[in-house]
């Protein structure tokens, strides 16, 4: 298997040209369609590459976002993705895009799971571009090896988000589910560091995907890039 990786100089430049492409693949969904939706990762790689994309001027009135999971945290946590996108993604003209958030302030994220996946399904399904992160587990989204739920999260006709907990985190998450990631008509693996680009060439050269969860990208039918920076 052969994963397309468009490699930049520096992480800077990664954040800039990964912003401009995906500002690229919503317009075009604007030009088409007259609205657009995207999904983004949480973590520690994403910052600048939000902040990039939420100044590029779009019509973001027209266009939902999402995240690609969640930690069960309040959004006042330092650990909630909601909170990242509302620093970085929404600082910018893209404060005008529409927001269907994973957390749902129940104790337990079961207990929102109903209301997530209508309004995943009423906002942002099926999605325009999906970009996510990969753990050097070889996790994307919250897809963890080793998750309980994983195995439903795979499957063909899981609902959109399904909630999980796994060994290699520390809080409950939510997570889109395998065919979200598929549905998506592109995709975009945001990685950093020479660690995870090993880390993907075991993923390319893995079969399984409860092992290798990063696969439900690596073996979409549609368009996936990798970007990658040192
Ligand atoms: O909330 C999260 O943790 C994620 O969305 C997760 O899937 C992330 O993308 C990877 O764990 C990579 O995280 P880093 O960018 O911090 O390495």
């Amino acid at each position: 298997m052969t994963t397309a990786v468009e490699r930049h100089p520096s992480r800077e430049a990664l954040a800039g040209a990964l912003a401009d492409r995906i500002a690229a693949d919503l317009k075009a969904a604007l030009d088409t369609r007259g609205r657009a939706t995207l999904a983004v990762p949480g973590g520690t790689t994403p910052g600048p590459f939000l902040t990039a994309l939420g100044a590029r001027p779009l019509n973001w009135e027209r266009v939902a976002v999402t995240l690609t999971d969640e930690r069960w945290v309040p959004t006042s946590s330092d650990r909630s993705n909601q909170r990242l996108v509302g620093e970085t993604l929404f600082r910018g003209p893209a404060a005008g895009a529409e927001f269907a958030p994973l957390y749902g302030a129940t104790a337990e994220p079961a207990q929102s799971m109903d209301a997530v996946c209508a309004s995943l399904e009423r906002l942002v399904l099926p999605l325009d571009v999906v970009v996510c992160g990969m753990g050097e587990d070889l996790h994307a989204a919250s897809l963890f090896p080793g998750a309980d739920k994983l195995r439903a999260a795979l499957a063909p006709d899981a609902p959109p988000a399904l909630a999980m907990r796994a060994p290699g985190a520390p809080e409950p998450r939510v997570t889109l589910t395998a065919p979200v990631l598929r549905g998506a008509a592109h995709a975009y693996l945001l990685i950093v560091g020479a660690a995870k680009r090993e880390a993907l060439a075991r993923a390319e050269a893995e079969t399984d995907e409860e092992t290798a969860p990063v696969r439900v990208l690596l073996t979409r039918t549609k368009p996936l890039t990798v970007f990658y920076a040192d």
